[in-house]
């Protein structure tokens, strides 16, 4: 008590009259709150004004469950507290918003005066519920579902008596609280009537989100949105219903279920074309009957009129009409990838118009059609090509282990060989391209903390109370359908909206045109690769390879290439060198191609087998490395076509 200064003391002597029934607050409407407020702090809380509480501040796992508890509002809220903030900062306000708990769950404020603000419980993570801090803006709106101010000594705990802070419930379409936006201020002027304009922003910002949130929840519903003015209504109208398609409302926002309450028979709830005193074909029919698509009503229930629009429900975009005579920039990183497939010449169109831009993209196609090369492509064309293109499967990453793999653990998070510490891929990725494979495949919890990095655009490693900015574009892919992962709640949608800028389609390859161009282009690779230049395709294969319906897409092609060219004599590949499973796709099993000067015995795959036999002078172990398979696969092979090494040979 000796440390507390003068004017503490003083306050905590008029909260312990209040107690004993000697003191009342002065009379203002805020001040009937405040001294509901005080008086729960003593009887229902028990809190002792003689015994001031510092600010507390929960740990970061405690706020991390909070917020993602939260995440979906915060998306939305997000840029409503950000442009707020814009307005306050120079005034010397931070903002808080805190969830329905009163825990901090964004903070913005003023990084020089860090130490101050921690103190005094502005910061993120402060837990402002009023049976621990006692009455203070947030608390006490929690419980009064009201915007306030609390100024200075309104403020029931002394610790807290240099602040005025002013906050504004929001509630979701039941009515429930979601969340207080606060705005504070450390060193405030000595009048309660200074904050009077700091209510008014709130309370509009406040409402802004709340109305975002609601538009955001039913966009796939009709939104009948009414104001008092015909030329704002399209703009900031007040009062929304969400209609199901029979025009019943489905949900209002704060003033429009006000509205409906006043409007509320002995019989229950009024329709809509009653309250709005039409026929509900007035309602439907706005967009066609009236040339500024608004309608004037007179709503009985508030005695004046109301002009009404409807927001259309949001649909799934449609792709661009075709753009035919603007000529299309060649970008070789790209253009190589296909030659006159008309989907795939959509999709690399597409690819060139954002390769400069930081959308996310997501990039769907059957496995093995060639998601990843897209993506570096589309890196190795973009302004980021000289940083790194860090690819992640997030399906072959064991679930234990993906979530340290991405974001990374501080040194000591564990013991023994990774006691050290250790960059996340997301971080490792910083200035260029994160590229996540099988993003369907990413375990939920994940997503959440994902969605987190994508829209702060900062990482916190496991074990580590600092996050990290990081600055990376994201292209996600996946051969899955997102509608269904979504559907079967596999899937965050909001994470899918975040990594959703744009879609890219990739075709399977039995379904492209230009087949024969992705033949060659596996076939230079792989001639580059074993350093063969003049490694070369015979036509009957080509042939063969044309009509061979992939169902394991290019992937499977550079198998069968790579097989073939470790079997095939020589630098040509003929019919006969390519592998067994892709010959019984495109002739049917049990039937074997023409044969060749080069078969013993008019069987392709025997021959194969016996030349690389021969090559390696019957050593099966070199046999089976070459050909990537084991030991005995190559003797069971060899059993099949009757193959026996010469030393075992009898006679
Ligand atoms: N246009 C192309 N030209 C040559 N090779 C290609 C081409 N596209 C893909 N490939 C090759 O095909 C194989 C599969 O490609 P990629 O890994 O990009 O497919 P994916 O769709 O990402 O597969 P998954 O769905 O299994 O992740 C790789 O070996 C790649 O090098």
């Amino acid at each position: 008590m000796s440390s507390l200064h003068a004017q503490q003391r003083r306050h905590i002597d008029d909260i312990l009259r209040y107690a004993d029934g000697g003191y009342r607050p002065t009379v203002s409407p805020g001040d009937a709150m405040i001294a509901r407020s005080w008086k729960r702090c003593i009887e229902e809380y028990g809190l002792d004004p003689a015994r001031p509480r510092p600010a507390r501040i929960v740990t970061h796992q405690t706020l991390r469950e909070h917020q993602e508890s939260a995440d979906e509002f915060l998306n939305v809220a997000r840029a409503g507290v950000e442009q707020l903030y814009g307005q306050i900062a120079r005034l010397g306000y931070v903002l808080l918003l805190t969830d329905q708990r009163g825990i901090t769950v964004q903070f913005l404020g003023d990084r020089r005066h860090d130490q101050r603000l921690r103190q005094a419980g502005l910061y993120l993570g402060a837990d402002w519920n009023e049976h621990h801090a006692g009455t203070c803006a947030v608390g006490t709106c929690i419980r009064e579902v009201e915007a306030l101010t609390c100024h200075r000594q309104d403020h029931f705990d002394a610790t807290h008596i240099d602040l005025t802070c002013t906050s504004a419930p929001i509630t979701d379409p039941q009515g429930r609280l979601l969340a207080v936006l606060d705005i504070s201020a450390l060193d405030s002027a000595p009048t309660r009537d200074s904050q009077n304009f700091a209510l008014h922003l709130i309370r509009l910002y406040a409402r802004m989100i709340e109305d975002a949130y609601f538009l955001r929840l039913y966009r796939h519903h009709t939104v009948f949105r009414c104001d008092t003015s015909r030329e704002l209504v399209q703009v900031n109208g007040q009062y929304l219903f969400a209609l199901d398609g029979d025009g019943r409302v489905l949900a209002a926002n704060g003033v429009g279920r006000h509205l409906l309450a006043r409007a509320r028979t002995d019989d229950g709830d009024v329709a809509l074309p009653e309250l709005f005193d039409c026929d509900a074909r007035d309602i439907w029919s706005i967009p066609y009957a009236c040339e500024d698509q608004v309608r004037a009503f007179r709503v009985q229930a508030l005695g004046s009129t109301l002009f009404g629009s409807l927001i259309e429900p949001r649909r799934p975009a449609r792709p661009a009409a075709p753009q035919a005579l603007i000529p299309e920039e060649p970008v070789p990183e790209l253009d190589r990838l296909a030659a006159d497939d008309p989907a795939m010449r959509r999709t690399l169109k597409l690819a060139k118009r954002l390769r400069q831009r930081d959308v996310s993209l997501l990039i769907l196609g059957e496995t093995g059609t060639g998601k990843e090369v897209l993506a570096r492509a589309i890196h190795d064309a973009g302004p980021r090509r000289h940083k790194p293109f860090v690819a992640v499967n997030c399906a072959a990453i064991p679930e234990s282990l993906i979530e340290s793999e991405l974001f990374g653990y501080s040194p000591g998070t564990f013991t023994g060989a990774r006691a050290k510490g250790m960059r996340g891929l997301i971080q490792q990725a910083h200035g260029g391209t994160l590229f996540l494979d099988e993003i369907g495949d990413m375990p939920l919890t994940l997503q959440t903390r994902l969605l987190r990095v994508l829209a702060e655009g900062e990482v916190l490693p496991l074990g580590s109370e600092r996050p990290i900015s990081v600055d990376c574009r994201v292209i996600a892919a996946t051969h899955r359908d997102p509608a269904r992962l979504i559907a079967d709640g596999h899937f965050r949608e909001d994470l899918y909206y975040r990594l959703n800028g744009a879609t890219l389609r990739l075709p399977a390859l039995r379904e492209r045109a230009d087949k024969q161009h992705v033949i060659v282009s596996v076939m230079a690779q792989l001639a580059r690769a074993v350093g063969q230049p003049r490694l070369q395709l015979r036509a009957d294969a080509m042939s063969a390879l044309l009509a061979c319906p992939w169902p394991g897409n290019i992937r499977q092609l550079v198998n069968a290439l790579n097989f073939a060219e470790a079997t095939c004599d020589g630098e040509q590949i003929t019919v006969n060198d390519l592998p067994e499973e892709c010959l019984a796709q495109v002739i049917g099993p049990g039937t074997t191609p023409a044969s060749t000067e080069d078969d013993d015995d008019g069987d392709p795959q025997r021959a194969g087998l016996l030349s690389i036999l021969k090559r390696h002078h019957w050593m099966i172990s070199a046999v089976a490395r070459e050909l990537g398979v084991s030991r005995p696969t190559v003797y069971r092979r060899m059993r099949k076509h009757g193959l026996t090494p010469p030393n075992q040979r009898d006679g």
